[in-house]
């Protein structure tokens, strides 16, 4: 009988618990795949003595980090602790002692990804994040190893659970944003501060993590333009709703000759997108590369136990590469100088919301100003004037960002707009 792997665990939270159990209720499986089992050596926690959201032998925890990262008889580190400075140090520690390590930290590898993938290159280590991005959906290794032949011109998608979940309960449920966000934060969705979940960063993180495995180039949080969810008003998901369009909060990351546009932006979507239908704490991405055409990949984005099924997969690998001898060969090389699509090379259809003062006269004064920038319209909705005032909301069919971004400026000069309210990038049939 083989010897266990001792794996030691830093964080015992939502996703750390997760990590327990399924080392403990699969470790036939486990068995099955390495010839030996997986064993649960030492936790690093901040508090001993705080209630678990499992049953845990409490010599097993510690407030110790070095009883984990100078641990002799620890393979391989797990990081689930979440943060940035702490995690980094640990990491580093870890790989400096010829620790594999697996991550969920997008926060971390979006920042310092490429630090410490050299770091691990250079002790021979594995640097694995499959949890960082997608939760429980195999993405991370479907881009690098399923269509590593391929070349990746578009990635879009759903890559925040707890977006999407509010998402989902305001438009089918009417629930208000704080309700929703609160049941996301007790299911577990949520970061520990969800402010990078609602303001777009959570998912400006993933994407930057996408976009590097998709077009070998160094993408960096801030080449991300980045809107979140938080001012969304739900006068605007139940004009959506009229309009046959979903809203929902989209990661894009495309190539058009060697330049690249990654955002994240709240998006409508026509109802028979593929994308308008994942619903809840779903995430779903899409893949569209040169050779194999359009893919999706959908599954739980967040949550205790999806996300320790992905940790666990990169266990799983980094343990098989010590028993064949060959750690710290998989790498995200960069290739190409990064450059980003400029704005009259970005092309997509716009809804606009106005609050106008005269609504036959307005809508006569927008149209001839589209119309002079070459915008035309898809389609239209006129809400019936109320106390002098009216809305107007229209779809434009595709024009450059730089197209509609002028007409926008142009808009704040005629005297029968009383206010902008809103405008959302549209996306049709995928
Ligand atoms: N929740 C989810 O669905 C997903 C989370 N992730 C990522 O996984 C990571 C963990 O998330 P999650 O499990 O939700 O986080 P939690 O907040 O639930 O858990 C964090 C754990 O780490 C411990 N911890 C935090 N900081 C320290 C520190 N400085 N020293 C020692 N222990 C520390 C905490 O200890 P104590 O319990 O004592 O307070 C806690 O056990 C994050 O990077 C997150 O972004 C990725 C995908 C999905
Ligand atoms: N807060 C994140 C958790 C997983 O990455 C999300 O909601 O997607």
């Amino acid at each position: 009988m083989e010897k266990d792997v001792s794996i030691g665990l830093l964080g015992l939270g939502v996703v750390g618990s997760g990590v327990i159990k399924i080392v403990e209720d699969h470790q036939e499986e486990l068995q099955h795949q390495l010839g030996r089992g997986v064993k649960v050596e030492k936790v690093l926690v901040r508090d001993i003595e705080k209630a678990r959201q499992i049953e845990i032998d409490h010599r097993l925890l510690t407030t110790n980090c070095e009883d984990v990262l100078a641990n002799p008889d620890i393979d391989v580190v797990v990081e689930v602790m979440g943060g940035v400075e702490n995690a980094r140090k640990y990491i580093l520690e870890a790989l400096q002692a010829k620790k594999h390590v697996v991550t969920a930290n997008k926060d971390l590898i979006a920042l310092h990804g490429p630090e410490l993938e050299e770091t691990a290159r250079q002790n021979g280590c594995d640097l694995f994040y499959e949890a960082s991005v997608g939760g429980g959906i195999p993405l991370l290794r479907g881009l690098s190893d399923g269509l590593v032949s391929d070349r990746i011109q578009q990635v879009m998608g759903i890559v925040n659970g707890t977006t999407n979940y509010i998402l989902t309960k305001m438009a089918k449920e009417g629930q208000s944003y704080e309700d929703a966000l609160q049941k996301a934060q007790e299911l577990g969705f949520a970061e520990a501060d969800p402010t990078a979940d609602v303001e777009g960063l959570d998912a400006a993180r993933k994407m930057v993590i996408l976009a590097r495995l998709s077009f070998f180039t160094n993408v960096e949080l801030e080449d991300v333009e980045v809107e979140g969810i938080s001012k969304l008003s739900l006068t605007d998901i139940e004009y959506g709703k009229k309009l046959d369009l979903t809203m929902k909060l989209i990661g894009f990351a495309n190539r058009h000759n060697n330049q690249i546009e990654v955002s994240v932006q709240p998006t409508f979507l026509s109802k028979s997108h593929p994308l308008a239908s994942v619903n809840d704490e779903y995430n779903a991405v899409y893949v569209n590369g040169e050779a194999v055409g359009e893919t999706m990949f959908y599954g739980p984005g967040a949550g205790s136990l999806p996300t320790a099924t992905a940790v666990m997969s990169d266990v799983v690998e980094a343990i098989k590469n010590m028993l064949l001898g060959v750690n710290g060969k998989k790498f995200v090389k960069p290739r190409f100088e990064k450059e980003l699509t400029p704005s009259d090379k970005r092309f997509s259809q716009f809804y606009l919301r106005l609050h106008v003062k005269d609504e036959i006269g307005a809508f006569a004064s927008i149209s001839d100003l589209f119309n002079r920038l070459d915008i035309s319209f898809e389609r239209i909705l006129q809400t019936p004037s109320e106390k002098g005032f009216a809305e107007i909301i229209v779809v434009t069919h595709k024009t450059s960002l730089e197209n509609f971004q002028n007409a926008m400026k142009k808009l704040d000069e005629l005297q029968v707009i009383d206010t902008v309210e809103s405008y959302f990038r549209v996306e049709g049939d995928a």
